[in-house]
């Protein structure tokens, strides 16, 4: 039986927290890779790559919480070609019930010459010696050839049969920089099955990047030329231009079953919740019009397509919103519902909030209610992300008044709470957001730097709600804050807090006695 074809079934690896992770910008937390990782493994993912342990003790950690979590997925810590790595992942991996070790090395000429300045024979000894030392700690060992789509064919082939015989059970041939095409990558695919002796004591996994935007086109190619596992990302995130995107693999493999009889695990009704999730933590916006979990994704402007919805769906729609968790719902949010309908429909958008967080949401929520006529479903994920994780903030928002419009000075008078000390301070600004931000440095001096702003309107409307992401920067270490409401400058401070909180916190694991520098 050859395991690399002779199933129906795809593997789904996601590697949001990894690859994910990558994209300049979009670090999270430990909590807020927890709360990711929870709803990979709740929405049927294979394999959550949860880190890179040896890159740094908060990716180490990660991986760790992450396994401990895990029920059922298998959860890989990536690791190079070398004993300190495998070590720090096979630690990392401990507490996991299915750990695996992913270790990786280039194979093509321009990597091994240039980047690892080794010959082909000592890159060849390396992936024979990461992986039997990788097979010390678990059985489920996955190599990875880095560049593997540039890389010649007669030594790709040596490679991969001498990973499989030190004890590699998957093998992904990454297209690292995105630069096949889909025709070529299935012919890479098909020449490793047909060429490599043993390549039956293995799945043949793909891994693909974006940058000519063939992500998803080159992994369904392999997919359809004998490939069992496809390495993806919620929203298709990742380094440079992103990943394949989890949600169009799916989706696709779903849709068009007819061309392409294949299998996932994946609760596709999950997806639009992974998705906001993902957006929300890392501050990267959904363009509207991306397949699958754009705000365009399902909207039908235009009469003709109207009329053609309205007389059967199916002449614009080649999958029901439902499918991918839109419009689920029939709880209709407004000033009248109460906690139980809140937390139901929180439930319903992938929320799970500690009792808290939840009363702080609800509160908020009724405020909002009160302001706003029509609540969205938007509107409730946006108040939300605003109280997610921030009940243990040592920065509080309390009240702001500005003086805006073109007569000036702008002005904002700002009020928080710091460890519970209340601080109020006044000062003028370039517009009143500057004026609001320099009011935050006044009561909360740093260093950090503001590297992204960034405000959408969250549904429509003038009375929207405005999410508000902006990013600081602080000794190489950059964070995303997030701030939502119907006023744009509250929404501003509120994301400029969220980010110096998230700061404090790093300080604060790094030495508890920085926080007051
Ligand atoms: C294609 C991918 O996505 S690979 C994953 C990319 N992810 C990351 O890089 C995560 C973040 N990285 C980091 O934190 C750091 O780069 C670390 C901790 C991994 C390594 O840091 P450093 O030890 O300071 O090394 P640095 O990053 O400067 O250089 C990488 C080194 O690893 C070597 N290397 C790269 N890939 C591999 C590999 N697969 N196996 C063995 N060695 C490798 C490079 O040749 C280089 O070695 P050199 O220092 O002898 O020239
Ligand atoms: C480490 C490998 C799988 C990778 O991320 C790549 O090649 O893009």
């Amino acid at each position: 039986m050859n395991a690399a074809t002779d199933t129906n079934r795809i593997v789904i690896f996601d590697t949001t927290l990894r690859d994910g992770e990558q994209s300049p910008g979009a670090s999270m937390n430990l909590e807020e890779k927890l709360q990711i990782a929870a709803l990979l493994e709740e929405m049927g993912v294979d394999v959550i790559e949860a880190g890179f342990p040896i890159a740094s003790n908060g990716d180490f950690e990660a991986v760790n919480e992450v396994a401990k979590r895990a029920k059922t997925a298998i959860i890989a810590g990536l690791a190079r070609a070398g004993q300190k790595d495998i070590d720090r992942a096979a630690e990392a991996l401990k507490p996991a019930a299915r750990p695996r070790i992913h270790t990786f090395i280039s194979t093509s000429p321009l990597h091994m010459k240039y980047k690892l300045r080794q010959e082909p024979d000592q890159v060849h000894q390396a992936v024979v010696d990461s992986v039997a030392y990788a097979r010390r700690f678990t059985d489920d060992v996955e190599w990875s050839c880095e560049d593997g789509s540039r890389t010649e064919h007669d030594f790709l082939c040596r490679c991969v049969e001498s990973a499989i015989k030190a004890g590699a059970r998957t093998i992904n041939v990454p297209d690292t920089v995105g630069y096949t095409v889909p025709d070529e990558y299935a012919a890479l695919i098909e020449m490793l099955l047909n060429r490599v002796p043993n390549i039956d004591k293995a799945i043949l996994s793909v891994h693909c990047h974006n940058d000519l935007g063939l992500a998803v086109a080159n992994s369904l190619a392999a997919v359809k030329a004998g490939a069992r596992q496809v390495e993806c990302t919620i929203n298709g995130l990742g380094e440079r231009a992103g990943n394949a995107a989890l949600e169009e693999i799916v989706m696709a493999l779903r849709t068009r079953n007819d061309s392409m009889p294949f299998q996932t695990g994946i609760d596709t009704t999950m997806i639009t919740r992974a998705s906001k999730l993902v957006s929300t933590i890392t501050g990267f916006a959904v363009q509207p019009n991306k397949a699958i979990v754009g705000a365009n994704a399902f909207a039908h402007e235009s009469g003709i397509h109207q009329d053609g919805m309205l007389k059967n769906a199916q002449t614009y729609e080649i999958m029901t919103p439902e499918s991918v968790g839109l419009n689920k719902s029939n709880i209709v949010m407004g000033k009248h519902s109460g906690r139980n309908a809140f937390r139901t429909k929180l439930a319903e958008l992938g929320f799970e909030l500690g009792d808290n967080a939840l009363n702080d949401a609800f509160t908020r929520f009724k405020d909002l209610a009160d302001k706003k006529k029509t609540l969205f479903d938007e509107d409730i994920v946006a108040l939300v992300d605003d109280a997610v994780g921030k009940h243990n903030d040592h920065i509080r928002f309390v009240s702001l008044q500005v003086a805006c419009g073109s007569k000036g000075p702008q002005t904002a008078a700002l009020e928080l709470t710091v460890d519970g000390a209340p601080l109020a301070a006044t000062q003028q600004g370039n517009g009143p957001v500057d004026a609001a931000f320099n009011a935050i440095q006044a009561l909360c001096p740093h260093e950090a730097k503001l590297q992204l702003y960034q405000v959408h309107a969250v549904t429509e409307g003038t009375d929207a709600q405005a999410k508000v992401t902006v990013r600081l920067e602080e000794k190489g270490k950059t964070v995303n804050g997030q701030g939502a409401d119907s006023d744009t400058i509250v929404a501003s401070v509120k994301a400029y807090i969220h980010a110096l909180n998230k700061l404090l916190t790093k300080r604060e694991k790094k030495a508890p006695e920085a926080l007051s520098a």
